[in-house]
């Protein structure tokens, strides 16, 4: 299955998920026959889809697609990247923002490539902590480089909209590799260059 520009779904699956979200809604205890709602199933199946198609990508492919040759040596960071992914205990959104950097060994990859890893594993049912280890291992995987670092800051609604009820907490996760791992001094110039506001 792809979703990219036009957004096709899988006809059979979203058969399938809007019988099953018909009967979600009634035992939430909906008419599922009113008129508002009487597409809503089938727009959930879609939206649910969408929002999980990461399933069917690949990051290591997406990144090797604008693999270039490039004997650099200085730290590449793209930061502020937002994410939308949702949490496996509950099924709703966590968001916020991933700061991604590697140390070339040889390799770049295409910079757009780096936020498209982030929405590939980001968009399948998660945990902040394997998302963002995840996103590390792509990049190991199709560069090699020297080092890599992954700082992922989120707020999860399933802490917010329920159960403990906290507006303003964040979650930061992070995940370091070769020098940015190693090297305190490389790595205390990535955390600083991603606090750093450039607006
Ligand atoms: N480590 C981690 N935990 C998460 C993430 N998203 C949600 N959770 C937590 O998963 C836990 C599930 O705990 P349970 O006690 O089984 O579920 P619950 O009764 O709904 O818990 P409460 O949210 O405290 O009401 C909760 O503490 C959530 O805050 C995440 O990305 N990483
Ligand atoms: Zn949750």
């Amino acid at each position: 299955m792809a979703y990219h520009k036009s957004e096709h779904y899988d006809l059979e699956i979203t058969e399938e998920l809007t019988g099953k979200y018909k009967d979600i809604i009634t035992l939430l205890g909906e008419n599922a026959q009113r008129e508002g709602l009487l597409k809503t199933p089938e727009r959930m199946a879609k939206a649910m889809q969408f929002m999980t198609q990461g399933y069917h990508q690949d990051a290591v492919t997406i990144l090797n697609s604008a693999r270039f040759e490039e004997h650099v040596s200085e730290m590449v960071i793209v930061k502020d990247i937002e994410l939308y992914s949702m949490c496996e205990h509950h099924l709703v959104p966590f968001y916020g923002k991933a700061h991604i950097a590697y140390i070339p060994n040889g390799y770049i990859t295409g910079l757009s490539k780096l936020a498209r890893v982030v929405d590939v594993f980001a968009r399948r049912l998660q945990v902040q902590e394997r998302l963002t280890t995840q996103i590390l291992e792509a990049i190991k995987e199709s560069l090699n480089p020297m080092g890599i670092a992954v700082v992922i800051e989120a707020k999860h609604l399933c802490m917010m909209m329920r159960g403990v009820q906290k507006q303003n907490s964040v979650t930061t996760t992070s995940a370091f590799d070769g020098e940015l791992l190693n090297n305190s001094i490389t790595r205390s110039e990535f955390l600083k260059l991603i606090s750093a506001d450039l607006s």
